[in-house]
């Protein structure tokens, strides 16, 4: 039995889910210029379609890698950037390609079904040279990703290392066939200096789903499992909150001070467990 959204790929005429293509060259000549490429970078068009994006990226950008899974689009791909020396066509689904081991960058409208997954490929390890990436997603997953406080422990921490803003809402007639939402640009940029080090990402993460299991209750009533009493005391002191603030309310810079304090302070048998 298909599910409504299914149903609706299947009136148009598509096995392939999400796929919205732009048709303004107006829209896709700013959205590269919006992510500022340059002539050097290498830069991953993720669901290329039929080339909207790949083409004004390959003539900015120092390499394009297309990717695309429907066999269709491929083939025009093929068609339309054969010829062209700095784009390489990957006929493959985007979460089973190995990411480049050298700096890259993401200019891409991607399929709105696998939007969780492909960030998360992105953002996961703060380990992949990834520094930024403007990416057309809905506009509801935009906002989740970019609302403050935060109280998603994964999204918290890709926010210790990437700064991610929403630029621009995009109605559904930039494509085609439009979506029944509004879509929007979601701009990620790596931090200069992350706010916790790449090697306690796991830590970190442990430390975030501990603490948001609850993110309406104090934070002394959900930390104290980790700190002792006194630990606390300063370290609401140093937060600028109350003991009773809801932990979900903190920002990601009072994120970082929990969490350097629990490295500093709190002996290592009291620090949460990767579940
Ligand atoms: C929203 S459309 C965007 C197409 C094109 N970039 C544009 O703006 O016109 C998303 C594209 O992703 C492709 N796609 C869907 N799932 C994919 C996957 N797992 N890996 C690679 N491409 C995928 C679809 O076939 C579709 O072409």
């Amino acid at each position: 039995m298909k599910n409504k959204r299914q149903r609706q790929h299947h009136k148009e005429g598509s096995n392939f889910p999400g796929q919205h293509l732009m048709h303004s060259k107006r829209l896709t000549q700013s959205l590269v210029e919006m992510a500022g490429v340059e002539s050097n970078e290498l830069v991953l068009d993720i669901g290329a379609g039929k080339g909207a994006l790949t083409l004004p990226l390959a003539q900015r950008a120092g390499k394009v890698w297309a990717i695309e899974n429907d066999p269709q689009f491929v083939e025009k791909l093929r068609e339309k950037f054969g010829k062209a020396k700095n784009v390489t066509i990957i006929a493959k689904d985007f979460l089973q390609v190995n990411l480049p081991r050298k700096p890259f960058c993401v200019v891409a409208s991607i399929p709105y079904s696998i939007t969780t997954p492909i960030l998360g490929k992105l953002m996961d390890q703060p380990t992949i040279p990834m520094k930024k990436a403007l990416l057309v997603i809905e506009k509801g997953a935009a906002k989740r990703f970019t609302a403050s406080p935060v109280i998603r422990p994964r999204i918290l921490t890709w926010r210790m290392y990437f700064d991610l803003k929403m630029e621009q809402t995009l109605p559904p007639h930039h494509f085609s066939p439009p979506p029944r939402v509004d879509s929007a640009v979601l701009f990620i940029k790596k931090k200069t200096k992350p706010l916790i080090p790449d090697w306690c990402h796991a830590l970190f993460l442990s430390l975030a789903s501990y603490g948001l299991k609850r993110a309406e209750w104090p934070m002394d009533q959900v930390l104290k499992g980790v700190f002792t009493g006194p630990q606390i005391t300063r370290l609401v002191k140093e937060l600028g909150v109350t003991r009773d603030c809801p932990i979900g309310w903190l920002r990601e810079e009072q994120w970082a001070t929990v969490f350097h304090s629990m490295i500093r302070y709190v002996l290592p048998y009291r620090w949460p467990k990767k579940k």
